[in-house]
C-alpha cells in the first residue's frame, strides 16, 4: 500500500493504550509535545517495563525520536520545543520545572545513532564521566570502574592493550561499545538508544544486540529501531508509532504475530 492510500484511511481502528499492570519503572501520562506549532506527539500514555528492552517503531517522522528524548528532558535544548503531561521515573518527576536535569541524565544514559567518541584515548573517554560523577576518586578506583564498565560492554579483551590510544581508531561497533561503556560509567537506571545500530554493519549489530540483552538483567532499554528484524530480536515490550500517536503497545510477540490494528499490520508487511 501506497502513501496516497494510507491517507484515505480517516479513521485507523485505533485501540486505547493504555498503562499496564506491570512493574515499571518509567510511566508516561497524558504527553503531547511541540516544535513551534508543530505538534508531534498526541496524548502517549505508556510505561516503561523495568529491566526489559522496549522498541519504538514506526515509521520515519512519527515521534518515536521526540519521546525518547522527552524521557531524559533532552529536548530542552531545542528552544521553539514545548510540551503537556507528565513522565515520572519511579517517584521522580522528570516533567517538573523544578526537576534537577543533571540528576535526570545521571540516572537516565543515552547512546546515539552515530558512535560520538571524545577525540581522546579510550581511557580518557572512560575517565571524563568518572570524574564528573565522583568528586575526591582516586586512580586506583578509576581503573577498576573503567576496567570493569569496559568488561560490561564486552570491550575490554579487545581494548586492553589500546587503553591510552586515541578512541577514533576503534571500528565504528568499538566505538559504539565504548559509547555504551562510557554511559554505564554513571550507573544508570535507564539507557536510551536512539538507532544505535544504524551506522554499523551487521556483525557489529549482532555483538551490540547480544550486549543489550545482558545489560537489560541490569538497566532498563528503552530503543528507538528502524530495524523490524531487530526489534523482533531483542525486544520485549514494543510500541508502535504512527503520525505522533501510539497506535499499539503490547509484548513483543503479540505486537509481531498478532497486532490489533490494519496500520500496525501494514507497517510489518512493508506496506508503507
Ligand atoms: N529539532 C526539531 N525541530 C523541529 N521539528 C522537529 C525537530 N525534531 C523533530 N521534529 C519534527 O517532529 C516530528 C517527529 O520527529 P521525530 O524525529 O520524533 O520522529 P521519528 O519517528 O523519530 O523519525 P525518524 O524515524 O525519521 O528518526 C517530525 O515532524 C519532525 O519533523
Amino acid at each position: 500500500m501506497g502513501e496516497a492510500s494510507l491517507n484515505t484511511v480517516k479513521n485507523p481502528s485505533k485501540k486505547e493504550v493504555h498503562p499496564e499492570n506491570y512493574d515499571s519503572i518509567i510511566s508516561i501520562q497524558q504527553y503531547n509535545a511541540w516544535y513551534g506549532n508543530n505538534q508531534a506527539l498526541y496524548n502517549v500514555n505508556m510505561n516503561i517495563k523495568k529491566n526489559a528492552i522496549t522498541a519504538f517503531i514506526g515509521p520515519s517522522g512519527c515521534g518515536k525520536t521526540t519521546l525518547l528524548r522527552s524521557i531524559n528532558r533532552m529536548n530542552d535544548i531545542i528552544s521553539s520545543f514545548k510540551f503537556t503531561g507528565r513522565i515520572t521515573m519511579n517517584d521522580m518527576d522528570l516533567t517538573s520545572n523544578k526537576a534537577d536535569l543533571l540528576e535526570i541524565r545521571r540516572k537516565i544514559g543515552m547512546v546515539f545513532q552515530e558512535p560520538n567518541p571524545f577525540p581522546m584515548s579510550v581511557y580518557e573517554n572512560m575517565k571524563l564521566p568518572i570524574l564528573e560523577n565522583m568528586k575526591n576518586i582516586g586512580k586506583t578506583k578509576i581503573e577498576s570502574i573503567v576496567a570493569q564498565k569496559l568488561q560490561d560492554a564486552v570491550l575490554y579483551d579487545e581494548v586492553m592493550e589500546r587503553l591510552h590510544k586515541s578512541a577514533l581508531k576503534l571500528s565504528g561497533g568499538q566505538q559504539q561499545r565504548l559509547c555504551i561503556a562510557r554511559a554505564l560509567t554513571i550507573d544508570p537506571d535507564v539507557i536510551l538508544f536512539d538507532e544505535p545500530c544504524s551506522a554499523l554493519d551487521p556483525i557489529a549489530t549482532f555483538k551490540i544486540e547480544d550486549l543489550l540483552m545482558v545489560l537489560k538483567q541490569k538497566y532498563t532499554i528503552v530503543i528507538v529501531t528502524h530495524n523490524m528484524e531487530q526489534a523482533r530480536r531483542i525486544a520485549d515490550e514494543v510500541a508502535f508509532f504512527y503520525k505522533g500517536e501510539v497506535i499499539e503497545k503490547g509484548p513483543s510477540k503479540k505486537i509481531f504475530t498478532a497486532p490489533d490494528t490494519e496500520l500496525l499490520e501494514w507497517y510489518l508487511a512493508g506496506r508503507f
